[in-house]
């Protein structure tokens, strides 16, 4: 292969120089030619990392070769050094449209500077697919750009040959490219597609340019998927880009519209007014690079970056997923798609602020590739992906990245990122304080970096692996036990819960909840009961008759318990009574057993036993009475008030209607329906009052009668003592 051009297929004919650009399996270098002291570029591919045969990548470099256009990169030669494949092509000195977005507008690119750009990219298009070729990977990062303003279609052939053989949808329903980018027929398999996909692609690129960053891409790549296909087509908002001629925004929807029939070709839509209108880009293109540092230095400052993103992700487990993230973000085309994995984890994405789209997901993708309610639900598919997004800073697109880029650059970074960043940039970059970049970045308002730097150090977790309750209890049983803290009672714990259940990740399948290991776990499962009942002893459970609010009533004081609101109950009264605070949850429990009212002591007329034991539990049980009769009214003075408001809570008693628009009628029925209510209890604590009292007065006459025996049992014994 190669020696086109005179172009020799020996490595040693070419001394390797500055990295210029990466990909999913490629590093591109600056370089030289020596016999015609030429600067060229070369990508090495690693042959490791391809999974398609040398047979094939030949093919491909061969036809990449015979590519005659000058908005396409054409290959001069190829050949193999070790398990690299090395492709030595022209050098492009400005890099690529997303490189150059990335380093210097983050918010996308004038409309003439695109027009120009857009319409040396489809004229290349046009040919390719007059070629029969099509490209499969348009976007940003493959359109390239020289000082001159020439404008080149990169990509072609190899990369698709690398991982695809020349065709992308592979026996295993797996496909690679770059998500954003993918018309929706290349989302779904077995709808085919045709040179109609390079335009959906064209038609993202606009607003990639247009923007900084391509639609969707701050969502993880199944979450993509799914917006492709269920949403409607992205376009340019006629509010929100008011800077846009009409013409561009048109451009735009013809592109992308879904069904691929009624899409234009390359060759229609050229002719369209937007680039009947574009200027040549060497008018409009040349001063965007006017005040840039080399390539090379681009490219190292953003290899930095991307590697002081990455080294944020410290947790092992994250930083397979940060690496692919990042490559996401780059807009790498060498993501690799499991059809079937990713369906799978994108039923199960569910986005904090997006429960409502999710579920609209879910809808869709059961429409659209066929899959039935239950497939989402199926926890054998063992793989979860919560929500992934590894910062805000990252997700957000070039864009967002280069705000943080601009923090650095300004010396003001704080984070780890911003440390490594800062040590490298300014002098990769060659930049003085005064210099160009910074002059070109000062304009960004502090603002913007702080709300940058803010995203960056709260990243957002996500979780991929397998579905375990390990994972469901590591998140979901912390929060848990905050919440619990805060709410003492069981039906507040239970609007948590359920709040949790709605905040949590929807995961859908049985999960195996381990045993509590201890009362303070933090993985102990909460019980459908709350803890009120936890608290009580397991004599207590077995005497529960009910749980009522935050009163426990059991079978043994169900009588004395009833109905009555002991919060209300003084604490003076309390510490000697029967009523008991609960420690573990701060309830009341009440103990009859503790003091037996109707307890009367057997043995008083067993004349075997002393006086002075008499007279202590006499004495005893006066104290104890006294106090019942102390409690008895506290209660009563308490309970009118206490009802009112429990019955109001509860529902028992109408509240009386605020609203004066109501009318007389209505006030007055409620009035009287509560009053009803009202009579009904006092009359019901009357009675219980009064059954009390008689119990009283029958204790009290009980003691005088004792006090009467002690008496005589008393002057028996001094009448006994004189007769001796
Ligand atoms: N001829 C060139 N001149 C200058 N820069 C180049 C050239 N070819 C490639 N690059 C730079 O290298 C980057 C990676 O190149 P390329 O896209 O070919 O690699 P890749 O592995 O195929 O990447 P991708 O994942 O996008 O397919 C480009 O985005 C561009 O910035």
């Amino acid at each position: 292969m190669g020696g086109s051009r005179g172009y020799s297929a020996n490595p040693s004919d070419y001394k390797l120089l500055e990295e210029i650009g990466y990909g999913a399996s490629a590093t591109v270098y600056r370089a030289i030619y020596l016999p015609f002291n030429d600067v060229v570029a070369i990508k090495c591919l690693d042959l490791d990392r391809c999974n398609s045969n040398l047979d094939d990548i030949r093919r491909e470099a061969q036809t990449m070769s015979l590519i005659d256009h000058p908005n396409v990169i054409r290959a001069y030669c190829s050949f193999v050094v070790d398990r690299n494949l090395w492709v030595v092509m022209p050098f492009m000195s400005e890099g690529s449209c997303l490189h150059l977005m990335k380093i210097a507008y983050p918010d996308g690119l004038e409309e003439p500077a695109i027009g120009s750009i857009l319409k040396e990219a489809l004229k290349a298009l046009d040919y390719l697919h007059r070629q029969g070729h099509i490209h499969r990977d348009v976007k940003a990062g493959n359109i390239l750009l020289d000082n001159n303003g020439t404008v080149k279609l990169a990509d072609f052939g190899v990369s698709a040959c690398m991982f695809d053989a020349g065709d992308r949808q592979r026996s295993r329903n797996t496909f690679v490219g770059t998500p954003c980018w993918m018309a929706p027929e290349v989302l779904q398999p077995g709808s085919g597609y045709n040179s109609k996909a390079d335009i959906w692609s064209f038609g993202i690129t606009a607003l990639e340019l247009a923007h900084g960053h391509a639609p969707f891409s701050k969502y993880p790549p199944m979450k993509v998927l799914l917006m492709t296909i269920q949403n409607a087509p992205p376009g340019l908002d006629y509010d929100r880009d008011k800077k846009f001629s009409k013409s561009f925004k048109e451009m735009v929807a013809m592109c992308l519209v879904k069904d691929q029939t009624k899409r234009p070709t390359a060759e229609k839509l050229l002719k369209h007014s937007f680039f009947k209108h574009a200027k040549p880009p060497e008018l409009s293109l040349k001063k965007l690079f006017s005040d840039l540092p080399p390539l090379w230095n681009r490219v190292k400052a953003l290899q930095l970056k991307d590697a002081a993103q990455l080294a944020l992700k410290k947790m092992p487990s994250a930083e397979q997923e940060a690496l692919s993230q990042s490559e996401y973000q780059r807009g790498v085309s060498a993501w690799n798609f499991d059809l079937d994995d990713l369906k799978a984890q994108a039923s199960l994405v569910c986005d904090d602020d997006d429960i409502h789209e999710c579920k609209d997901d879910d809808e869709s993708m059961k429409s659209s590739l066929g899959h039935k309610a239950t497939a989402y639900c199926d926890p054998s598919l063992g793989k979860l992906s919560l929500n992934r997004e590894v910062s805000q800073a990252e997700c957000r697109g070039p864009g967002s990245i280069e705000l943080l880029q601009i923090d650095c650059l300004n010396g003001k970074g704080k984070n780890l990122e911003c440390a490594i960043v800062e040590a490298g940039c300014q002098e990769i970059l060659g930049l003085k304080k005064n210099g160009s970049i910074i002059d070109v970045m000062g304009s960004t308002s502090e603002k913007d970096v702080v709300l940058t730097r803010a995203n960056t150090v709260k990243p957002r977790e996500t979780q991929t692996g397998p579905l375990t309750p390990g994972v469901v209890l590591s998140r979901s049983s912390s929060d848990w036990v905050h919440n619990s803290e805060r709410f003492e009672n069981e039906s507040l714990l239970a609007n948590e819960r359920v709040r949790q259940v709605r905040k949590a990740p929807s995961f859908s399948g049985p999960l195996m909840l381990p045993n509590r290991a201890s009362g303070n776990s933090l993985s102990a499962p909460i019980k459908p009961s709350g803890g009120f009942r936890d608290s009580l002893d397991e004599k207590s459970k077995a005497n529960l008759v009910q749980i009522k609010g935050r009163f426990s009533v059991t079978s043994e004081n169900l009588d004395l318990v009833k109905d009555i609101p002991l919060g209300t109950v003084s604490r003076r009264s309390l510490q000697t009574s029967p009523i008991r605070k609960s420690a573990s949850v701060g309830d009341w429990i009440l103990e009859s057993k503790k003091v037996p009212i109707n307890h009367a002591p057997k043995d008083l007329t067993n004349g075997s036993v002393s006086a002075s034991i008499f007279t202590t539990h006499l004495q005893n049980l006066f104290q104890q009475t006294s106090l019942q009769q102390g409690l008895i009214v506290n209660l009563l003075n308490s309970l009118q008030s206490a009802e009112v408001v429990d019955a109001s809570q509860n529902g028992k008693l109408p509240l009386l209607p605020r609203s004066e628009s109501n009318g007389n009628v209505e006030l007055e029925t409620a009035a009287s329906e509560r009053e009803r209510l009202l009579l009904g209890k006092i009359s019901e604590l009357q009675s219980r009052m009064m059954n009390l009292r008689d119990e009283l007065n029958a204790e009290k006459l009980r003691y005088e009668e004792l006090q009467q025996e002690l008496r005589l049992m008393a002057g028996a014994e001094e009448n006994g003592d004189d007769a001796a």
